[in-house]
């Protein structure tokens, strides 16, 4: 569960965020839509615990940001729009290392099951990351998160350059990850994949949250008409 209560955020005289107020429950796919500036990203840094709300307050499961920024790492996982992992290390060995990090320590059969969770093949999981697309590297990503066993996910333009097999490879393992009962948080501008895997989807402008609707109210096409209407 992802909540913020009347979060603020100032970079100096400039306000970046302006009394957010979200929840997000367990297996909810919330798509934050908006332009480039509407306050996307200083959203997710803030749960991340990357930056400091100027005021208000987030939670990761009831646990709040601001008291136990270590606590809530725990529950959290974080796909950017480039996942970063090691290139001279396969799949598998970034995998293991990423996982120990976060404390678990699995068998190489397990390591390898979390990989196919993702639709990774096989063939793949034993070769340097180095040589992987964008896909492949953000399937490594999302079995970190299944490692950690994160019950929210944090996705940051998670489509952003894939190409159509890829992205729709992405949906489905995140319509997934919202049957398991996680709660996912994407930061998009990507319209008709919000439409098609999100449960919830909000539109942002200049730092406030102008919209906050069920996907299912839509076509991509109204949608569409929608975010033109609103940013
Ligand atoms: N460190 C910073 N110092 C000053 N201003 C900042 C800083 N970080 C972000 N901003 C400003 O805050 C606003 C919100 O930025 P943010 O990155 O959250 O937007 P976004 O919705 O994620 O945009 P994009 O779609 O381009 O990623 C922007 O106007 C940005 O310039």
């Amino acid at each position: 569960m992802i909540k913020t209560v009347n979060l603020h955020k100032k970079y100096g005289n400039f306000t970046a965020l302006q009394s957010l107020n979200l929840e997000i429950g367990s297996g909810e796919i919330y798509a934050l839509l908006g332009q480039n500036g509407a306050g996307k990203s200083t959203t997710i840094n803030i749960l991340l615990g990357l930056i400091k709300a100027s005021s208000g307050d987030a939670y990761i499961n009831h646990i709040s940001v601001t008291d136990q920024p270590q606590e809530i790492k725990k529950n959290l996982a974080y796909i950017p729009e480039t996942v970063l992992l090691y290139p001279n290390l396969t799949g598998l060995e970034n995998l293991d290392f990423f996982s120990k990090i976060a404390g678990f320590s699995y068998s190489k059969d397990a390591l390898h099951d979390f990989l196919m969770r993702t639709g990774l093949q096989a063939s793949a999981h034993d070769k340097a990351l180095g040589g992987y697309s964008k896909g492949m590297r953000q399937k490594v990503g999302i079995a970190i998160a299944l490692a950690k066993d994160a019950k929210v996910l944090l996705l940051d333009e998670p489509t952003s350059g894939l190409d159509p097999i890829a992205t729709a490879e992405f949906t489905e393992i995140v319509r997934q990850l919202g049957q398991q009962g996680r709660t996912v948080l994407m930061a998009t501008h990507d319209i008709f994949n919000a439409v098609s895997v999100a449960t919830n989807i909000g539109i942002m402008k200049q730092g406030q949250l102008v919209q906050n609707l069920p996907s299912k109210a839509f076509t991509a096409d109204e949608l569409q008409e929608l975010y033109f209407k609103t940013i």
